[in-house]
């Protein structure tokens, strides 16, 4: 391969003729305008020459020895990878069939003789020029296929009357429409109407603001390259489709040139980012994120509208401890079998309020808390039966493979614009009555009021206040005389404990005992309650009177301190009560939380020597198995039972019923509430052992018990 000579500053000219006076007549002629040249003396040295120089342009005369000019110029011509040079051929004369010739063989351009010689050397600088310009053309033309074919995008030039000038398909555009079906055409014959008008109005934008636009738009896939409208119809089912984004630029004052490219694969992985930010991943739900902003849009909407909305928020009861039982893998599954059925609840057609609520508006905030969004709400009963019937949902046991899973849900409801303004606000609320449904006994719904408010505001007062109670000495004890049912005799007594509020007065345990184990204030109360009631044993001891067992109430929260044995031992030794002479009440509930735990306190307080019983015995699980291997000393029939006796007959097989059974297992009974003589009789006759109801005496202050005491009424310990 030759090498590429250095580029020149001044021109080169090859003169190719046999005859030396027109040689030299032509170099003068150049040289005059200012261009070097070099000369051939016939056809195979002119070829040599322009091989060999790669002259800027040939002068070539036809008539030639040897090789003729016209051969010569289809040989230079041949020559594929020598620059092309404009060649001017010299003629014997202008006849057509020589200039025909002349160009057949490649000729740019031709002369005939006689030469006009100051034309000439204007011709040949005329021609210089215009093969530079077209150099420069094709360069550039080469640089804008190498971009083009770089880049993935289809371009196309149109006019402003949307007919396709120009169209090249990109390397990455394969099924959308080829140049053969778009070249001359409209945009209507080859795009979908609707898309069609909306470039055609982009194009026109573009040209009367000449700056750079773009549009988006879908186009089905349709697997080959007909034009879309003619293929539009064939779909029955919705296709796939095509994402592309076009980009408009003016390239004059009535054409622009597009450039459009395939943005599928970023609309997919926008999808796949949105998807990941406002989708749950467990249950494919919204989550937390997508719920805020659609609480905001709704809100947005409803001022604007006027109009009324509602906030569900549901948690699970027990939720976690079917997660710490069943692991983690079945709480899962529970949750999307939760947001299933919650999905199917709220699906439109099962939603009296409105037609549009449907999943948007369903989401799971985390963990096992779920929102529902009611929009347009014209009653807040419809509410309120969305969330009965969601409730009614959870309650049909769940099956996940081998387990079947009872649940139920308390749900909190808060309504705009009554409770709040703003989507925290509403999003707190309905959390916060959530809350309030749970300690109404979960499974229930609750709305969210200000006299909810007012009613959380003096539970924190009350927490305050109750933390002060044991300092300030306000705490006080009651007792309750229990009645061997035979011989009507007192033997023993229940401490019951009072709080003497300083504003509130006497508040009920009822109010105040819940809200110490929710904060743990129970462990100290306890104690407190339980070395109170242990020296107050005493005291009636050393007054003389004979030993009487006290019976103390123990919350869930105390049996599960780990330091209640010592708290009773420490209790029993500082005040020398004897164990025997302590009962301690437990109730169902306590017993089953965690068997197991359960088991070893019980087992070291069975080694203390306390009496242990179980209390409200027909409320929990009422198990026989469990107190069998629980192993206690007597069980007490909760009062819901005996205040219906003796009309109420169920109540009164049931009552029978536990007393044998009881028996059976060696415990002894205490009949709770007993408020008339009848009440008694009948325990009697079922052969009940003990009695405690306002009829046989109220919770009384010490003092009362000591009288009661003195009175006559013989305190027969039970030996049992
Ligand atoms: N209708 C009716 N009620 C009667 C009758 N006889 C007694 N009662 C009431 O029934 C409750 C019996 O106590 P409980 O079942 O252990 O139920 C107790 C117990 O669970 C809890 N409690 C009371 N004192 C303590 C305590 O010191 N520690 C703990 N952990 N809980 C306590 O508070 C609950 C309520 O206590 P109180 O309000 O004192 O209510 C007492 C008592 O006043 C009757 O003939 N008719």
């Amino acid at each position: 391969m030759m090498a590429t000579p250095p580029p020149r500053t001044r021109g080169l000219v090859l003169v190719a003729d046999d005859d030396p006076v027109m040689r030299l007549l032509m170099l003068e002629m150049l040289s005059q305008v200012g261009l070097d040249a070099v000369e051939a003396v016939d056809g195979v040295q002119a070829l040599a020459r322009y091989q060999e120089l790669a002259p800027d342009l040939v002068l070539l005369d036809v008539e030639m020895p040897g090789m003729d000019g016209f051969t010569v110029c289809r040989e230079m011509r041949r020559l594929e990878t020598h620059p092309v040079a404009p060649i001017i051929m010299v003629t014997g004369g202008d006849e057509l069939e020589s200039v025909t010739r002349a160009y057949e063989a490649g000729a740019t351009d031709f002369v005939s003789k006689p030469i006009n010689w100051p034309i000439l050397g204007h011709r040949v600088l005329y021609v210089l020029r215009a093969s530079d310009a077209i150099t420069r053309l094709r360069i550039a033309d080469a640089q804008h296929r190498a971009v083009l074919a770089a880049i993935p995008d289809t371009f196309f030039r149109m006019n402003k009357d949307g007919y396709y000038l120009d169209y090249e398909q990109g390397h990455e555009a394969s099924d959308v429409f080829s140049s053969d079906l778009c070249v001359g055409r409209h945009l209507n014959d080859v795009l979908p109407p609707e898309i069609a008008r909306r470039m055609l109005d982009k194009v026109r934008a573009v040209l009367e603001t000449q700056r750079i636009s773009s549009l988006d738009y879908e186009l089905p896939v349709t697997g080959g390259a007909a034009p879309l409208r003619a293929r539009h119809g064939e779909h029955a089912v919705a296709p796939p489709v095509r994402h592309f984004e076009a980009r408009l630029v003016a390239t004059g004052p009535s054409e622009v040139l597009g450039l459009v490219r395939d943005i599928s694969e970023r609309k997919r992985t926008e999808e796949q980012i949105r998807r990941l930010a406002y989708c749950d991943s467990l249950t494919g739900i919204p989550n937390r994120q997508a719920f805020l902003e659609t609480l905001e849009a709704e809100l947005v909407r409803s001022r604007k509208g006027n109009k009324k909305f509602a906030v569900l928020f549901m948690d699970l009861d027990a939720f976690k401890r079917i997660n710490d039982t069943l692991g983690h893998d079945v709480g899962d599954h529970l949750l999307m079998a939760v947001s299933e059925r919650l999905r199917e609840t709220t699906r439109p057609s099962d939603l009296v309020s409105r037609t549009e609520v449907g999943i948007s508006n369903l989401a799971r905030l985390g963990g096992d808390e779920f929102t529902i969004l009611i929009p347009d709400l014209e009653r807040v009963e419809n509410a309120l039966n969305v969330a009965h019937r969601v409730k009614e949902a959870m309650r049909r046991p769940f099956q996940l493979d081998d387990h079947e899973i009872f649940v139920t849900a308390s749900i909190g409801i808060s309504l705009y614009p009554e409770d709040g303004e703003d989507c925290n606000s509403l999003l707190k609320f309905a959390d916060t009555a959530m809350y309030h449904a749970k300690s109404c006994g979960k499974n229930n719904a609750k709305l969210y009021s200000s006299s909810l408010t007012m009613q959380i505001m003096s539970h924190v007062q009350l927490e305050v206040g109750l933390r002060k109670a044991l300092q300030n000495d306000e705490l006080y004890l009651l007792y309750q005389p229990q009645i061997a049912v035979a011989s009507t005799r007192i033997v023993g007594v229940e401490a019951l404990v009072r709080w003497r509020h300083p504003e509130r007065g006497i508040i009920s345990p009822t109010e105040f005992i819940p809200l110490a184990e929710e904060t743990g204030l129970i462990v100290p109360i306890g104690e407190w309650v339980l070395r109170t009631a242990c020296r107050q044993a005493m005291d009636w001891q050393v007054l003389g009177q004979r030993p009487l067992r006290v019976a103390v109430n123990l919350s869930a929260k105390q049996f599960k301190d780990e330091n209640l044995t010592q708290i009773v031992l420490s209790a029993l030794h500082d005040t020398g009560l004897p164990a025997h002479l302590l009962e301690l009440e437990l109730t169902e509930g306590t017993l089953m939380d965690d068997a197991r735990a359960t088991m070893v306190t019980l087992e070291q307080l069975r080694g203390i020597g306390v009496y242990l019983s179980i209390d409200d015995f027909g409320t929990g699980y009422s198990s026989m198995n469990y107190l069998k291997r629980f192993n206690v000393r007597a069980l007490k029939i909760d009062k819901s039972f005996i205040s219906g006796l003796p009309q109420d007959s169920e109540n009164a097989a049931i009552t029978r019923a536990i007393i044998a059974m009881a028996h059976g297992l060696k415990l002894a009974v205490v009949a709770e509430g007993v408020e008339t003589g009848e009440q008694l009789v009948l325990l009697e006759e079922y052969g009940c052992d003990l009695a405690q109801g306002y009829h046989l005496g109220r919770p009384s202050p010490p003092e009362i018990i000591a009288q009661m005491l003195g009175d006559g009424a013989a305190a027969a310990i039970a030996a049992s």
